[in-house]
């Protein structure tokens, strides 16, 4: 009966969960999810999305609420900021900033990752949205991540006019989508629509969802398949992917362990499932691996929205009461992937989110941590700064 509602044939897979069949893990294309259909046949909707986020992880969003001319203008934005000259964007670089915010280019020897030809050179311009905290002396250090509203952090606006109220923009839209979507998959999980709200409780300033514009040139080694980023799960709750170039370089892992293309679908989001989420879920939602290959032709640009839970959440004591039906086709899936159901945290999911958030962007930047955060740096650099630059984000093997 769900069969036919399915897009791509996916809506069958939780069905098939729930009868004990075989499910299609080793899918080979990711499903589209009718936001209009949250509306107009909320049911289908709901069991799509739960088909798609416990049995794939990965989803396009159509047909979603964010004005095409809102993410026109962030497409058009995305080349012109990478082509301002090197020492504006220089001004521009992360380690002027508390919070992590600002211009990188990532080394090839952080996106390492075995497996691949050679590795490239990616940019990336990182902002947070316009609703920002003032730090004081006595405020808990993560804090800082939220910071003061900086001009400094954004190009000078005769140089780039109107970037920052169209990336601004974009984010506050973004951030809408994200909590009206974040109680739809509430729902799909079988709980009441504001059951995940306890993750983002409290105040504005303590949520810090992200935006991260991104830039992969084209392949310089003829012949050769590089990777732009390596295999990953995101750290964030979702991750809303917006792809700005018309390449097919993006994949995701399906659960069988076969790299599946994400092209680009006009009018959609990418989303996937981040580590936040599997956490809180306790597995009922694992976060996706995924990757991006140096593109061989021109350049690549995306924007990724990163969600994240409350500063003062400690996901270890998120519980929440999923049907039996929801239990019992995560227990298929794992079944079936040969895998155990079990879960436990780890000792740092005891902690404050926004001290975990904080611990791995520290990790990842000792410039910053010795600039702007001088009463951790010991603790994280005891040998003082690094000759190499790391990187937070944990690679897969
Ligand atoms: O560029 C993309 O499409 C994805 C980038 C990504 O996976 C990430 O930044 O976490
Ligand atoms: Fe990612």
């Amino acid at each position: 009966m769900e069969a036919q509602d399915g897009i791509n044939g996916h809506a069958q897979n939780g069905t098939a969960a729930l009868n004990g069949t075989n499910s299609n893990l080793d899918y080979q294309e990711i499903p589209v999810i009718d936001w209009r259909l949250s509306e107009t046949d909320k049911p289908r909707f709901l069991r799509e999305l739960r088909d798609a986020m416990i049995n794939i992880g990965f989803l396009y969003l159509g047909n979603h609420p964010v004005p095409k001319d809102v993410v026109d203008r962030v497409k058009e934005m995305a080349p012109k900021f990478f082509s301002l000259p090197p020492e504006t964007k220089e001004a521009l670089h992360m380690r002027n900033s508390a919070h992590f915010h600002g211009y990188l280019k990532v080394d090839p020897s952080v996106t390492n990752d075995r497996g691949y030809e050679y590795n490239d050179v990616r940019e990336q311009f990182n902002y947070g949205g316009d609703n920002y905290y003032k730090w004081k002396e006595g405020d808990p250090e993560h804090l800082k991540l939220r910071g003061e509203a900086l001009v400094e952090e954004w190009p000078p606006e005769e140089d780039l006019p109107g970037f920052r109220e169209a990336l601004l923009t974009y984010y506050d839209h973004l951030e809408d989508l994200s909590l009206k979507f974040t109680r739809l998959v509430s729902e799909a999980l079988g709980l009441a629509p504001e059951a995940l709200d306890v993750l983002f409780g409290g105040e504005r300033h303590l949520l810090q969802p992200r935006c991260k514009v991104m830039r992969y040139p084209g392949s310089r080694v003829e012949g050769k398949v590089g990777i732009g980023v390596g295999a990953h799960v995101d750290g964030s709750f979702l991750t809303y992917l917006l792809q700005v170039t018309d390449h097919k370089t993006l994949q995701v892992k399906n659960l069988s362990g076969d790299w599946i293309p994400v092209p680009p679908k006009d009018g959609t989001f990418v989303i996937n499932l981040g580590k936040t989420l599997e956490k809180a879920t306790r597995r009922v939602l694992p976060a996706t691996p995924h990757r991006v290959l140096a593109p061989v032709g021109p350049t690549r640009y995306s924007i990724g929205f990163f969600s994240s839970v409350g500063f003062n959440v400690r996901l270890a004591d998120s519980s929440f009461d999923f049907p039996q039906e929801v239990l019992d086709m995560k227990v298929a899936r794992d079944k079936r992937l040969g895998v155990s159901s079990d879960f436990a945290f780890r000792e740092k999911d005891y902690d404050l989110s926004g001290d975990v958030v904080l611990s791995r962007k520290l990790r990842s930047h000792a410039d910053v941590a010795q600039k702007f955060y001088p009463k951790l740096f010991p603790q994280y650099y005891p040998n003082g700064m690094p000759d190499k630059p790391m990187t937070g984000r944990r690679e897969l093997k």
